[in-house]
């Protein structure tokens, strides 16, 4: 695949779970709130760069959740316990993420917020 149509594909995926996805856009809101007050508070190079990351892996989950959605709608539209483990699973990913950023947000802003 040439990598114009590579980058083409990705920015298709990136767009259909932002617009399918109520999460990414609270993501997305969450992220450029977060980046505005390491804006206002000057984080150093290394906070920002952890924030970055941080973000990042949110999002990356949260896609990575929405195509296994997908792709358990297409195989078993119908209950399945197996359909199931699959979403609960990726639902629990993005649980563990989302609070492991949660934890970065509180040792990054706590004392800057409150102190
Ligand atoms: N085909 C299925 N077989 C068995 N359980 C399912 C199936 N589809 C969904 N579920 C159960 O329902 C839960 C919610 O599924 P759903 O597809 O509504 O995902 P969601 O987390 O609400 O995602 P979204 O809100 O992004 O659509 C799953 O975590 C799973 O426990």
């Amino acid at each position: 695949m040439q990598i114009i149509a590579a980058f083409r594909y990705a920015i298709a995926g990136i767009v259909y779970c932002v617009r399918k996805e109520r999460h990414m856009k609270i993501h997305i809101t969450a992220a450029l709130l977060v980046l505005a007050a390491a804006w206002n508070w000057r984080l150093s190079r290394i906070e920002l760069a952890v924030l970055i990351v941080t973000i990042a892996a949110v999002m990356a989950v949260e896609m990575i959740n929405t195509a296994i959605e997908a792709l358990v709608d297409k195989v078993s539209p119908e209950f399945h316990p197996l359909a199931k483990a699959a979403k609960d699973a990726a639902a629990g990913a993005v649980l563990v993420q989302a609070l492991a950023a949660v934890g970065v947000g509180y040792v990054l802003f706590w004392d800057k917020l409150f102190k």
